[in-house]
């Protein structure tokens, strides 16, 4: 089966917010992504808007092509921003304002009759929704509970972790990719994945997207942006063959 990639574009927000000027635009960015291989577009609307801002997913849903991927936190504030603006797919993910970017998965066993209503608000608005989740049993089994048709797996701790212990993690990963996978959920994976990690991960045969940012914009510094998505996809590619 294929694998297809989503392309954060948030931290070519980051640029641009950093001096608050009008480039670099993000339509082009997301345009240019989409023309390069991108199969959809994923951007995080934090409650700071520290980067992504209400009027780039506003714009940006008229323009893209592929698909949005509209990552928010569980607040009614960004429930009501994704039901006017209907993205194709929403991804619940949580947030700490002093966090330097997301550390971990959405607590859903602790607010499944939250997460439940979201779920049933969004799903009304032909919203399809992902919850950012730590690939731990209880986790997947409450997403399944409230309803989410898609888990993303947050693939950071694997990205941080080097030797014994990134086996340990992938290992964690991949059961439970296999576990969500059996019981009905669309599998996802993301966050920190590079060129150096991603083989292992791309390698497994539930995960059906993956979404990277970070690396991807990084690298477009040296190789062009257009150059860095190939790159990225030809090793996800290969890694499935
Ligand atoms: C949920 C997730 O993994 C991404 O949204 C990531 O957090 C984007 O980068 P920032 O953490 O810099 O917003
Ligand atoms: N949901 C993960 C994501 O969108 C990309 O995270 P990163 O590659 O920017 O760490």
């Amino acid at each position: 089966m294929g694998i297809y990639l989503g392309i954060n574009i948030d931290h070519i927000a980051t640029i641009r917010q950093v001096r608050g000027t009008d480039y670099p635009s993000l339509v082009e960015a997301a345009l240019l992504c989409e023309k390069s291989g991108a199969d959809s577009i994923t951007l995080h609307l934090r409650e700071d808007r520290r980067h992504i801002q209400d009027a780039d997913v506003e714009i940006l849903r008229g323009k893209l092509t592929t698909k949005m991927n509209l990552e928010m936190a569980a607040t009614d504030e960004m429930i009501a921003i994704a039901s006017k603006i209907k993205p194709q797919n929403c991804c619940l993910v949580p947030e700490k304002r002093e966090e330097l970017t997301t550390e971990g998965g959405l607590n859903v066993t602790s607010q499944i009759s939250k997460i439940c209503d979201i779920c049933i608000q969004l799903k009304m608005s032909n919203i399809i929704v992902s919850l950012f989740i730590d690939a731990q049993k209880d986790q997947i089994d409450a997403a399944k509970q409230c309803g989410a048709a898609v888990v993303e797996l947050h693939t950071g701790h694997y990205a941080n972790a080097t030797n014994e212990a990134q086996l340990t993690e992938l290992e964690r990963i991949k059961i439970m990719a296999t576990y969500a996978r059996s019981i009905g959920l669309q599998v996802n994976a993301g966050h920190g994945l590079t060129l150096g990690n991603i083989t292992n991960i791309a390698k497994l045969p539930e995960i059906v997207e993956l979404n990277i940012g970070h690396s991807i914009i990084s690298r477009a510094i040296f190789v062009s942006l257009g150059t860095a998505i190939q790159e990225m996809k030809n090793l996800m590619i290969d890694a499935r063959q």
